[in-house]
């Protein structure tokens, strides 16, 4: 097991002098409380002999002053060890997200989002219990056994041994109802992610369900959940009934026993009145430490499973990193763009791409159409190394995209992605997205160049205006343009932009195309496109069909070949003249 705990080691070690402090505290605390019994005897057999009240004031403050001290002992412990383990569940919380934020994109298409949050959430919980509670119990426990056996023993062996038959036989019950009632406690909180996920997809997904009538068909289902979730409840309320009678009665047997040996040694005179006091107090102070033991012996093996679970996200590495002796930094970057030989396949699936050779001079633009599913944003998202080429197959300059160091060559690309993502922030923010020093004047510039500004500016809060779930709901095209406002304002040397004008009218789509012109220059720009009215100004347009280059050139070229191009231009201009005549 300790093996297993191996991962917790450096933790531990950068808060050693907290939990020596918290060990020693731990050891006062017990030994006060161990005297405790001792004091009470005595007052007992030195009363027995005639009460005084100076005896009574004596005794009593002896008490109260080692009631006093244990109490100082107990806060002391509680506050060190305790603090520890929060600190070292916030440092866990804090090396879980730098890692996950590190993962390459493809690390959440093969881990279960829900999963993750489990590691994140309720296993991170059971290893502070562990560090936590587990560890303090376990050493009250096991100090306190330690120092109180000599004083028990002292006063009868015979007694001791009877005493303590039963109580072990508490642990092993808390720990067999433990182990059951964290695997109904696992399956109700099962369920109960279950039903939050449908509830959370009701929510989200209301406009459909009003659209396709489905409120009643929803309700019954989350009742039928809700039904599970209360059955799954009930039994482990039932188990829980079971435990504490069942531990009262243990331990009520075990003090029975005290009575029945103690009143007997007591009455053949073996022990004095304030012995068998002291006795029974330590019985009734052992209790809890007993009783202890099974629900510690439960925080750990919950608390190493977690460790080991934990572990292994802390140890994943990413997929897609720093290579080797990557030196090379963004000022080095100019733009120019190169495929080679380019060949790609997802998880050594079926091939997506397919000899592709491509040069885009550093400045021009290239904008690259293709049925849906050729490849398209699979070609540009290599650049980036959002997911990684061959070797020596894409180019920057010349220079495999690996020798450049993985930030920079991010920073280096401005990337208006297929599906927009907004934060749950203010308009400002999410076009400052990762340029942390951008000024109001350049976030408003940058929004002026993807024909965003006067809309926002019509929204009461201008630029501080919340989107996402806290704030108003952006249409589709202003999404769109918020996210090249972001892309742009980066001041990137090679712009993408994946379909990111499919959502705004040909109108709009022209005035921001003739914005960007203005940006792209000097710019390396690749813009996918479904519309010809995007990709006619690029400098050279590519087809790519099956993941492959079947048409390459610039508008009136490819227009003179008379392929894919071609009948794409001829289908969009029909139905340009049926839209303008009907
Ligand atoms: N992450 C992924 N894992 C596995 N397969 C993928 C992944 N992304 C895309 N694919 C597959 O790769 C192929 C090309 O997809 P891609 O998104 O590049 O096409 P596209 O030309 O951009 O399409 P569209 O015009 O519809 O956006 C498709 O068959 C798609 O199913």
């Amino acid at each position: 097991m300790f093996k297993r705990l191996a991962p917790l080691a450096p933790y531990l070690k950068r808060y050693w002098p907290s939990l020596a402090l918290g060990g020693v505290s731990t050891v006062f605390y017990n030994v006060v409380k161990v005297l405790i019994p001792l004091v009470i005897g005595h007052a007992i057999d030195d009363m027995h002999s005639g009460i005084t009240e100076q005896k009574v004031m004596y005794h009593a403050l002896r008490l109260v002053g080692l009631a006093v001290l244990s109490g100082l002992f107990l806060y002391l412990t509680r506050q060190v060890v305790i603090g520890v383990s929060r600190k070292i569940e916030f440092d866990l919380r804090n090396d879980m997200f730098a890692n996950l934020e590190r993962q390459s994109a493809s690390y959440y298409q093969t881990h279960r989002t829900g999963d993750i949050m489990a590691r994140t959430t309720n296993d991170l919980n059971a290893v502070r219990q562990l560090l936590g509670p587990a560890i303090m119990y376990s050493a009250n426990t096991i100090v306190f056994t330690a120092a109180a056996l000599p004083f028990m023993y002292r006063i009868s062996p015979k007694l001791t041994f009877f005493a303590f038959v039963p109580l072990p036989l508490a642990s092993v019950l808390v720990q067999y109802f433990g182990n059951r009632i964290h695997t109904r406690f696992e399956r109700i909180q099962a369920m109960f992610s279950d039903i939050s996920a449908k509830a959370q997809e009701n929510f989200s997904g209301a406009r459909l369900i009003r659209a396709f009538a489905q409120e009643d068909a929803e309700i019954a289902s989350f009742e039928k959940a809700n039904q599970e979730y209360i059955r799954r409840s009930l039994l482990l309320v039932r188990l829980m009934a079971m435990l504490w009678p069942t531990l009262e009665f243990v331990l009520g047997l075990s003090l029975m026993i005290t009575l029945l040996v103690g009143g007997h040694e007591v009455v053949s005179h073996f022990i004095s009145v304030g012995e068998f006091t002291s006795f029974n107090v330590y019985m009734v102070q052992l209790t809890w430490p007993m009783i202890a033991v099974g629900w510690v012996v439960n925080l750990f093996q919950r608390g190493t499973a977690s460790v080991v679970r934990i572990d292994e996200l802390l140890k994943e590495v990413p997929t897609i990193r720093d290579a080797e002796g990557a030196s090379h930094t963004a000022e080095e970057i100019n733009g120019a763009i190169s495929f080679r030989n380019l060949n790609f396949a997802y998880n050594e699936g079926s091939p997506v791409l397919s000899d592709i050779d491509l040069e885009i001079p550093a400045g021009s633009s290239l904008a690259i159409v293709g049925p849906t599913g050729s490849g398209k944003t699979t070609l540009v998202n290599l650049i980036p190394r959002l997911y990684d080429a061959p070797v020596g197959s894409v180019l920057i300059d010349g220079r495999p995209i690996r020798e450049y160091r993985l930030e920079d060559l991010r920073r280096s690309v401005g990337f208006v992605p297929q599906e927009t993502f907004l934060f749950s922030d203010s308009i400002r923010e999410n076009v400052a997205f990762g340029v942390a020093s951008a000024t109001d004047a350049e976030v408003e510039a940058a929004a002026s160049t993807a024909h965003i500004k006067t809309e926002i500016l019509e929204f009461p809060k201008g630029f501080a205006t919340m989107v996402g779930e806290r704030g108003v709901t952006l249409s589709g095209g202003q999404k769109q343009r918020t996210a090249i406002a972001r892309a742009v304002l980066r001041d990137p040397k090679i712009l993408v932009l994946d379909d990111a004008l499919a959502s705004v009218d040909t109108y709009t789509e022209e005035r921001i195309l003739g914005g960007l012109r203005e940006v792209m220059q000097g710019r390396t720009t690749i813009l996918i496109a479904h519309r010809v009215s995007t990709a006619r100004n690029a400098d050279r347009i590519a087809v790519l069909v099956e993941g492959r280059i079947v048409e390459l050139g610039t508008h009136e070229e490819l227009i003179g070949e008379g392929g894919y191009y071609n009948e794409l231009y001829e289908k969009q201009q029909l139905e340009e003249e049926i839209a303008v005549t009907s």
